[in-house]
């Protein structure tokens, strides 16, 4: 049954009631990777020709990353009225006759990397209608590495927020050094620029580079496109030579994994041991997929990993776990919420970065979990969470923080409160996973308008 009330949630202020939920089943279809989406598209719009992308995932991003394509030069059209099939003609060079502006919604990644390719535009000025979210989120290293290369800028504040107007100036290539302290995603936009600089870069990161599987999904996609590349084995240094020509081709999308892991930690918190979701398209192999269901294992959850097919069993108790969440960085807000439910107590550290996201998903998201009554305890670059296999009480009004990995966390620990729960600010769902609280319903969990 499709649930059209919940499938596109617009507006502002958008409320959804949860009551508790003993069991969840059956078969959803995923969203496509939001990471590999952004890169080849964009890698296509970068290539002389024409290239086709399949399955790219329909979210707000994506929708900001293509209006970011078109503002590059590009040309996108989709193939078929089902919008799975995207022709992308691509510019061979960042070109634009007048001064552009370009609106990222509320996209960090889509606005890291045009910040590096738009530097290769005369004048391109980003703005957001999330002055909230997006609007309060750092750029400033990223913006003080393009000035050594040449590019100028205005942007707002001291810490680079924006709106930004970026300039070409005299752009060149030659050795730039950034810190990867608090975004990967500054390295992969300067990989993205580098190829189409006459002299190449050479990068040094320092400060030591945080989620770095996002930076090898980069060197992945550079490599498909046939950019040649080096790097040292730990990332510190890379080396891009100069002049060279993005490549046109297919590109096939597979599933999202932090999608993917909202419906396992739904399936794994639910108490009724007929509870099982068969997730499909998750391709075996990659770097943060393999850390998370590693992650789910070590909590006690019961996955049967076969090819490109998870199935997810519930209804036991699972187990307090140390994670290092680093690497699966936008996948712990949903396994805090699998841990408040879990025996005894679970750590998730080396997550510093995660101040910096759509909310502050230590603080905020900690702050939203005590009103609810879960035990937990926001450090700086850590999250404590003492578990309550019983479940909660609920019954409160918690709100999302302009953010879909909070709403995610927050609706599945609502499954778990004995009173329910209300959310609030629901419509930023549509950031990543617009359908997520649709399938929710048509999976079994009372969810509705509130
Ligand atoms: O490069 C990317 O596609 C991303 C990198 C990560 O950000 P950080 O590098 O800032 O941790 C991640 O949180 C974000 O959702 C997507
Ligand atoms: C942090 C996220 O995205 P971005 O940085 O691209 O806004 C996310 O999707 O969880």
């Amino acid at each position: 049954m499709v649930h059209e009330e919940l499938r596109s949630l617009v507006g502002t202020d958008v409320r959804i009631a949860i009551e508790e939920a003993p069991r969840i089943q059956g078969k959803p279809e995923l969203p496509s990777s939001k990471y590999f989406t952004l890169r080849y598209v964009l890698a296509a719009a970068l290539a002389k020709g024409t290239s086709m992308v399949y399955y790219p995932a329909q979210s707000d991003d994506s929708e900001a990353l293509f209006r970011g394509c078109r503002a590059l030069g590009a040309q996108l059209d989709w193939v078929d009225a089902e919008e799975t099939i995207l022709r992308v003609q691509g510019v061979g060079y960042p070109q634009a006759a007048d001064a552009v502006t370009l609106n990222v919604g509320n996209a960090g990644a889509v606005l890291r990397l045009l910040l590096g390719l738009g530097a290769y535009l005369p004048e391109i000025t980003f703005i957001t209608d999330h002055p909230q979210s997006l609007g309060k989120r750092p750029n400033r290293e990223l913006l003080e590495a393009l000035s050594t290369l040449g590019a100028t800028y205005q942007a707002e504040g001291a810490e680079g927020c924006l709106p930004i107007t970026l300039r070409r100036s005299a752009l060149h290539g030659g050795k730039v050094r950034i810190s990867g302290a608090r975004s990967s995603q500054y390295i992969s936009a300067l990989l993205f620029l580098a190829p189409l600089l006459p002299e190449g870069l050479e990068i040094e990161i320092i400060d030591g580079l945080k989620s770095q599987p996002f930076v090898r999904s980069t060197l992945q996609v550079l490599h498909e496109a046939s950019i040649q590349f080096e790097h040292s084995a730990d990332l510190s240094h890379l080396s891009v030579p100069g002049k060279q020509q993005y490549q046109a081709r297919e590109y096939i999308l597979p599933g999202d994994y932090p999608s993917a892991a909202a419906l396992i930690s739904a399936c794994i918190s639910a108490t009724d041991p007929a509870s099982e979701l068969v997730l499909n398209r998750l391709k075996p192999g990659d770097e943060i997929g393999d850390a998370l269901l590693a992650a789910y294992q070590a909590m006690g959850a019961q996955l049967d990993i076969a090819s490109e097919q998870v199935t997810v069993r519930g209804g036991t108790t699972l187990q307090g776990v140390r994670v290092d969440g680093d690497r699966i960085i936008d996948c712990i807000p949903v396994l805090v919420a699998a841990a408040c439910f879990a025996q005894g107590e679970s750590v998730f550290y080396n997550i510093e970065t995660l101040h910096y996201k759509e909310s502050d998903r230590i603080d905020d998201l900690c702050a939203e979990l005590r009103r609810v009554g879960c035990d937990v305890t926001p450090q700086r670059d850590a999250i404590i969470v003492r578990g309550s296999p019983q479940g909660i009480e609920g019954g409160v009004t918690v709100d999302g923080h302009n953010d879909h990995r909070l709403l995610m966390a927050l609706a599945i620990v609502g499954m778990r409160c004995h009173q329910g729960l209300a959310l609030t600010g629901c419509e930023h769902i549509s950031k990543s996973y617009p359908q997520f609280f649709a399938q929710l319903k048509e999976l079994g969990v009372p969810v509705r308008l509130a």
